[in-house]
């Protein structure tokens, strides 16, 4: 799989396969950075940076201090970080995960009143700009904005854990995404979240998922076998 780093909409017609974003939510956090490395090593494209705070979610996992943890493996790979912000008032550390190295920054439809001020805010910073919606938020919601986005992150499970059951609705949402951004002329991916592995990716990408992010079905086991095997279910789209 090849690493992307720039031009979101241009992967999309350049490359074949999907990018895989391995969410070290999942990794050892007692050797993070040799356990993302693997994962880098065995072909994963982005390291997705999952950012809990109790309240969005009713978990915490860290913030921008562990990600640049990162930094320099990622710099040293070229590996862009995909921070997903699953928490209240994201406009707060847009700054800091900007700074810490953020490709792209992915807030939450439900947790900004002010969505186009924060879109436009992340891209102030030089970041790209995503848009995350739980399960039962609309797709409509993005109406207005999508034309401003770079990314859509459609969520696969309720936000909060890593390790669910993907929601098999999520491919008819996944669709029904691709045709919305079509409709509105937007440049942004469709990006896929939770409860994602071998077996399944394979639907949700032809459903028009580009950008696919997996933390149990890559950290637990073999790293190496299992981002091999993503890229043999994907490589099925070429
Ligand atoms: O955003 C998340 C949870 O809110 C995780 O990234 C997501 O659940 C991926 O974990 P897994 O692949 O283990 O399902």
């Amino acid at each position: 799989m090849a690493r992307a780093a720039v031009g979101l909409a241009s992967e999309r017609t350049a490359l074949a396969l999907v990018i895989l974003a391995a969410s070290v939510l999942a990794a050892d956090f007692g050797r993070l950075e040799a356990h993302a490395r693997e994962a880098l090593d065995a072909g994963a494209d982005w390291l997705h940076i999952d950012v809990m705070d109790g309240h969005f979610v009713p978990n915490i996992s860290f913030g921008a201090p562990v990600m640049r943890g990162l930094r320099a493996l990622a710099d040293e790979t070229g590996t862009p970080f995909d921070v997903h912000l699953m928490i209240e008032d994201p406009d707060r550390y847009l700054d800091a995960f900007a700074e810490a190295g953020a490709a792209t920054i992915t807030v939450h439809q439900e947790a900004c009143p002010h969505l186009h001020r924060t879109v436009q805010a992340i891209h102030a910073l030089g970041c790209r700009a995503g848009v995350a919606l739980n399960p039962a938020t609309p797709l409509e919601t993005l109406e207005e904005i999508a034309p401003d986005l770079d990314l859509v992150l459609v969520m696969t499970v309720n936000p909060g854990f890593g390790g669910q059951a993907f929601i098999e609705g999520s491919v008819d949402k996944v669709r029904r995404c691709r045709h919305l951004l079509d409709r509105r002329r937007s440049r942004a991916v469709i990006e896929v979240d939770g409860g994602i592995a071998p077996d399944n990716v394979r639907r949700i990408v032809e459903a028009g998922a580009e950008v696919v992010v997996a933390g149990s079905a890559v950290f637990r086991g073999d790293v190496a076998a299992n981002v091999t095997a993503f890229r043999q279910a994907t490589a099925l789209r070429a």
